[in-house]
C-alpha cells in the first residue's frame, strides 16, 4: 500500500527505521511527506512493530518492554518500550525544567501563539489527505477495534479540531480583558496564565481523539505536557506525534512516556506536574485525586442515561440511535448509552424487537461489533446473570459469548446486549449499586416508567456518581424542561435526535456536577482545563498633587 523509503525523519529520531512516505500531492515542504514508522496493515505477530518513548527531545527504548497482543488474533504484535521506575530521571528532569509561568504566556515569547497556529494548519492539512486518514483510521482499527466509520470518525474530529484552532485562533485562546480602575493609572486586566509543567493520562478508547485534543489544548496555554497512553494503544499517539513533529512542533515540547501505572504515579509524584488531566476509569480518577492532593482534572467515565419521552415519533430513526449509542465500539466510549428509560407510550410499538434486530446485524468481520479491552466474557456474562436473578428483569436479546472468533480470552467478546429491569426493583438500595454498575462493553439496562413515576426516574439519575453525557428524547418543550432541569450531566442532548455519544470537537464533552471536572475540544474546554486566571492590577500613577501621608488604619 505505501511506498516504502528509507529517511532521516525528524530530527528527534534516534533510530533509522523505515519511515513511510507516501503523502505528496500537495505543496507543502518535504519533510511533510514522510512521518510514519509503521504500516498499519503490516503490524503482525511475524512483523512486530516497536512504540518508543520521546523525552528531551529524543526517541528512546528501554530495556524494559511489554507485548501487547493482537486484540483480535492474540499473537505478540506489538512491543512497547515502557520506561521502569529506574528510568524516569531523564522524564522528572525535562518536566522540572519548565517553569510555573510555561513555555509561553501573554508577557512571554507569544510568537509561540501563532507557531501554534501554524503547526495546526499544517497538521489539519494532514489529515485531511485521504492517505494519512487511512493510515491512523487503519491504525487505530488494529488496536482499539472498531468499524472503519467510527475509527475514522475520531480522525476526522481531530483534523477539524486542529482546523479550528489554525492562524490566529490559538492566540485569541489567551485573550484577555480589562476592568477601568478606581483613579487615573489603575486598571485591572484578567489574563489566562499556563500552570507550566503538567501531565496527561489518556485511555484505550480513542487512542487519537482524545490525546490529541488535550495535548493541544495544554500546548496551545503555554504548559510542557507529559503524555501516558494506554499502552495497548500508544502507538497511535507515537504516530501523530513524528507527524506533529513533521508539522513543526518542537521536539522539545513534549514528552511522550509509556509505563505503567505505578510508574507514572513515582514520575508524578517526583516531577510534581502543576496540573494532570486524566481520562479513564472513576477508580483511578478518584486513586489520583488523592496521590496529587487534588491538583488534578477529570474525564471519568459514567453510567450514562438516554430517556424516551412521552411523544411517539420517528421510530426507527430513535431505535438506530440507541443501537449506536449502547453498541458502536462495542460500548466502549465514555459516552456509551449504559441506562434506558421508556415511556409507558412506546409499549404499543415495535422498539424493542427494532432495537433487536439492529443489534443482530452487528458482526465481527467489519467491527461493527468486537473485542471488549478491559472486561472479560465471563465478567460481563456474571454480571448479567446478577442482573437476571433481580425478580421481574428478563434478557431482550444477547446475552451470549461471540462465535467463532480468536479473540484472546483476557478480553471479552459477547453479543450485543440488552436486559430489562423493573424501575421499582433499580431503585431499591439492595440493587441500585449492581444495576448502575458500569460494564464497558455492548451491554445496557433496558426498563420503562410511566408519567406518574417520572420523579423516580429522576431520583435514579440523582443517585449517581458521574455524570457525563445523557439524552432526553423528545420535543415536547415542558418534559425537556422539566428532565433538564432536575438532573446535571456535562453534555446532555435534548430533542427528537438525541444521542449520548458522538461529541464533535464543537460540542464541550465532559462531565458536571464536579468541582474537579474537565472538558475537551471546545475553546471554553481548553481555557477552563489548560490555563488559570491571572490578574495584573496595573497602578502606575501619577500619585494626586499635594498627596499627603493619612492617618494610620
Ligand atoms: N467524542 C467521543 C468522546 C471523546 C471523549 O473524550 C464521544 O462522544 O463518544
Amino acid at each position: 500500500m505505501f511506498n516504502f523509503v528509507v529517511t532521516r525523519g525528524v530530527r528527534a529520531s534516534s533510530s533509522p527505521r523505515i519511515i513511510c512516505s507516501a503523502f505528496s500531492s500537495f505543496n507543502l515542504p518535504r519533510s511533510l511527506h514522510s512521518f510514519a514508522t509503521v504500516d498499519a496493515e503490516e503490524i503482525s505477530g511475524y512483523k512486530p512493530s516497536e512504540v518508543l518513548n520521546l523525552v528531551q527531545g529524543k526517541w528512546v527504548g528501554s530495556s524494559n518492554s511489554n507485548t501487547i497482543v493482537d486484540p483480535l488474533n492474540g499473537e505478540s504484535f506489538i512491543k512497547v518500550a515502557e520506561v521502569d521506575e529506574n528510568g524516569i530521571q531523564p522524564f522528572v528532569e525535562s518536566l522540572s525544567s519548565c517553569p510555573k509561568h510555561g513555555v509561553h504566556n501573554p508577557f512571554k515569547a507569544p510568537e509561540r501563539y501563532l507557531m501554534y497556529g501554524d503547526i495546526s494548519t499544517k497538521a489539519a492539512h494532514m489529515l485531511s489527505l485521504p492517505k494519512v486518514s487511512d493510515f491512523f483510521t487503519r491504525l487505530i482499527q488494529r488496536v482499539s477495534p472498531k468499524s472503519y466509520q467510527q475509527a475514522f470518525g475520531e480522525v476526522y474530529v481531530t483534523q477539524k479540531f486542529l482546523e479550528n484552532f489554525c492562524g490566529d485562533q490559538v492566540r485569541f485562546l489567551a485573550r484577555s480583558f480589562a476592568v477601568p480602575g478606581n483613579h487615573l493609572g489603575q486598571q485591572s486586566h484578567g489574563f489566562r496564565w499556563p500552570y507550566g509543567p503538567v501531565a496527561i493520562i489518556t485511555p484505550f478508547n480513542f487512542p487519537l481523539e482524545i490525546p490529541v485534543l488535550q495535548l493541544m489544548g495544554a500546548l496551545y496555554m503555554g504548559n510542557k505536557p507529559v503524555l501516558k497512553v494506554d499502552s495497548k494503544v500508544s502507538i497511535v499517539m507515537e504516530q501523530m506525534l513524528r507527524l506533529l513533529h513533521t508539522c513543526g512542533l518542537p521536539v522539545e515540547d513534549v514528552d511522550f512516556i509509556n509505563s505503567d501505572g505505578k510508574t507514572m504515579n513515582k514520575l508524578l509524584h517526583e516531577a510534581n506536574p502543576r496540573m494532570t488531566l486524566f481520562t479513564g476509569s472513576s477508580r483511578v480518577a478518584e486513586k489520583l485525586a488523592l496521590d496529587l492532593k487534588g491538583k488534578i482534572k477529570l474525564e471519568d467515565a459514567g453510567f450514562d442515561w438516554k430517556i424516551l419521552g412521552p411523544d411517539v415519533q420517528q421510530e426507527d430513526y430513535i431505535a438506530w440511535v440507541c443501537d449506536q449509542d449502547a453498541y458502536a465500539c462495542s460500548g466502549q466510549k465514555c459516552s456509551a448509552q449504559s441506562l434506558l428509560f421508556i415511556h409507558e407510550n412506546w409499549s404499543h410499538t415495535s422498539l424493542i424487537s427494532k432495537l433487536k434486530d439492529l443489534a443482530e446485524r452487528r458482526k465481527l468481520e467489519d467491527l461493527t461489533v468486537g473485542p471488549v479491552l478491559t472486561v472479560t466474557t465471563d465478567t460481563m456474562l456474571e454480571h448479567m446473570n446478577k442482573l437476571l436473578e433481580i425478580p421481574g428483569s428478563k434478557l431482550l436479546f444477547g446475552g451470549q459469548p461471540l462465535k467463532d472468533h480468536s479473540i484472546p480470552s483476557i478480553y471479552g467478546a459477547i453479543k450485543p446486549t440488552a436486559i430489562y429491569v423493573p424501575l421499582e426493583e433499580i431503585v431499591k438500595d439492595k440493587n441500585y449499586e449492581l444495576v448502575t454498575k458500569e460494564i464497558f462493553g455492548p451491554f445496557q439496562i433496558v426498563t420503562d416508567y410511566k408519567s406518574s413515576q417520572l420523579s423516580i426516574v429522576l431520583d435514579a439519575l440523582e443517585r449517581m456518581h458521574a455524570h457525563l453525557t445523557a439524552a432526553v428524547v423528545s420535543n415536547d418543550p415542558l418534559f425537556l424542561q422539566q428532565v433538564i432541569g432536575n438532573t446535571v450531566n456535562g453534555t446532555t442532548y435534548a430533542g427528537l435526535r438525541a444521542r449520548t455519544t458522538g461529541a464533535p470537537q464543537n460540542h464541550w464533552f465532559g462531565p458536571a456536577g464536579d468541582p474537579r471536572g474537565a472538558g475537551i475540544g471546545t475553546p471554553e474546554a481548553i481555557k477552563l482545563v489548560w490555563s488559570c486566571h491571572r490578574e495584573i492590577i496595573y497602578d502606575i500613577g501619577p500619585v494626586p498633587k499635594n498627596w499627603e501621608i493619612p492617618p494610620s488604619t
